[in-house]
């Protein structure tokens, strides 16, 4: 059985990537769909046992499953975990650690095999953060040769870090399934303005959700 995965890109970290795929993971769930939600490699993921780790990636994701924050379910949704919110390459470093690409690849691979219906992975920072010493997320995202999704937020200067992240996608030959607008706290301009302004140049469908809202069901079809 083959997945039919999707890689969850930022155009830049923490602007919404693990909202929007956890509310995409709930609605498609909602649906009957089957699908799975995994972040490979998380940087700024405290131990289990640690109070905080509940604002974790993983565990939001797990959440949106309905899965228990147990170590089988940890490790299975993010096998690669380390504690200080930097870089993860930087982060590994700290933890005296180091991360191949070929083995987080390899372990994508394997699961985009084994898992039925959707696989949905969130990757990391921005889309060319790095993810090794060596590769930036964009590297894995060709390595994988999946489409992209790709979360923008709607901060002043947004449009153009969102186009940026589209260009260097088309330029790579990487497919661009649609562009997602999580509305930023503070923003001058409403979300919905900002996702039309990427919208005249990004050459994909592009959503909008608003602060604390669920996920459009225009954006789930498209899944
Ligand atoms: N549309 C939204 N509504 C409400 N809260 C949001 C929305 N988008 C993002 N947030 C909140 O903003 C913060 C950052 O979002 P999130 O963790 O999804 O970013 P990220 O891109 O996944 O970051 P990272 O690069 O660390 O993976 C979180 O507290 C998240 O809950
Ligand atoms: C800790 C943070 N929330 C993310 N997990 C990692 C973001 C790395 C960004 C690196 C960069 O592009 O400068
Ligand atoms: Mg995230």
């Amino acid at each position: 059985m083959t997945a039919r995965a999707l890689f969850i890109a930022g155009a830049g970290t923490e602007i919404g990537k693990t909202y929007v795929t956890a509310a995409l993971t709930r609605s498609l769930r909602a649906q009957g769909r089957a699908v799975r939600t995994v972040k490979p490699l998380a940087s700024g993921v405290p131990p289990l046992s640690d109070p905080g780790f509940i604002e974790s990636d993983t565990a939001r994701l797990l959440h949106a499953q309905g899965l228990a924050l147990d170590e089988e379910a940890v490790e299975a949704c993010s096998p690669w975990r380390f504690s200080a919110p930097l870089s993860p390459d930087q982060a590994a470093v700290l933890e005296g650690r180091s991360l191949d690409l070929a083995d987080l690849v390899g372990w994508c691979r394997d699961e985009i095999a084994r898992t039925e219906g959707t696989l949905l992975i969130e990757g990391v920072g921005g889309l060319m953060s790095p993810v090794t010493g060596a590769a930036t997320g964009l590297d894995w995202l060709r390595a994988l040769g999946l489409p992209a999704l790709l979360v923008s937020g709607s901060y002043l200067g947004a449009i153009s870090h969102a186009l940026t992240a589209c260009e260097t996608l088309r330029f790579h030959g990487v497919a661009l399934r649609a562009v997602v607008v999580s509305e930023s706290p503070d923003a001058p301009a409403p979300a919905a303005t900002v996702a039309a302004a990427i919208a005249r140049h990004a050459g994909a469908p592009v959503a909008c959700l608003r602060r604390g809202e669920a996920c459009p069901d225009d954006l789930a079809a498209l899944i």
